[in-house]
């Protein structure tokens, strides 16, 4: 699934690439939908390392070593076909999560 998976014909679009509703934007607009979006991706990150939080306490109690390759591994992979799905390069949002698995790990290891 894309942004280009709408009802819309090519005969209603301004160009190939970009959306009828974003080409009507003014560049205040857009940039407004930026900040939207950056908001919304710092509360998800915030949200994601709270979890990986209660997972090292979890890990603490049951005496588990901080790293789980397995589960990084699998986090890598969904992050791939996600960016498939999605059309985004599968390179640059796996470096994106390697960032996010790293500042946890660095983050559990402190709390420990
Ligand atoms: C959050 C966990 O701890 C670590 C961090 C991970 C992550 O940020 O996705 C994945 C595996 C672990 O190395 C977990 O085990 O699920």
């Amino acid at each position: 699934m894309s942004y280009e998976d709408t009802d819309q014909t090519d005969e209603t679009r301004e160009t190939d690439d970009v959306p009828a509703e974003l080409e009507e934007m003014s560049l205040d607009e857009l940039r407004e939908e930026i900040a939207d979006i950056d908001r919304e991706l710092v509360e998800l990150i915030a949200r994601r390392t709270y979890v990986a939080d209660t997972i090292a306490e979890v890990k603490e109690r049951r005496d588990l070593p901080t790293t789980d390759e397995t589960q990084e591994q699998a986090v890598m992979d969904r992050a791939g076909e996600n960016a498939e799905r999605f059309e985004v390069d599968a390179n640059l949002v796996k470096a994106i999560f390697r960032l996010l698995i790293e500042l946890n790990k660095v983050e559990q290891r402190e709390s420990r």
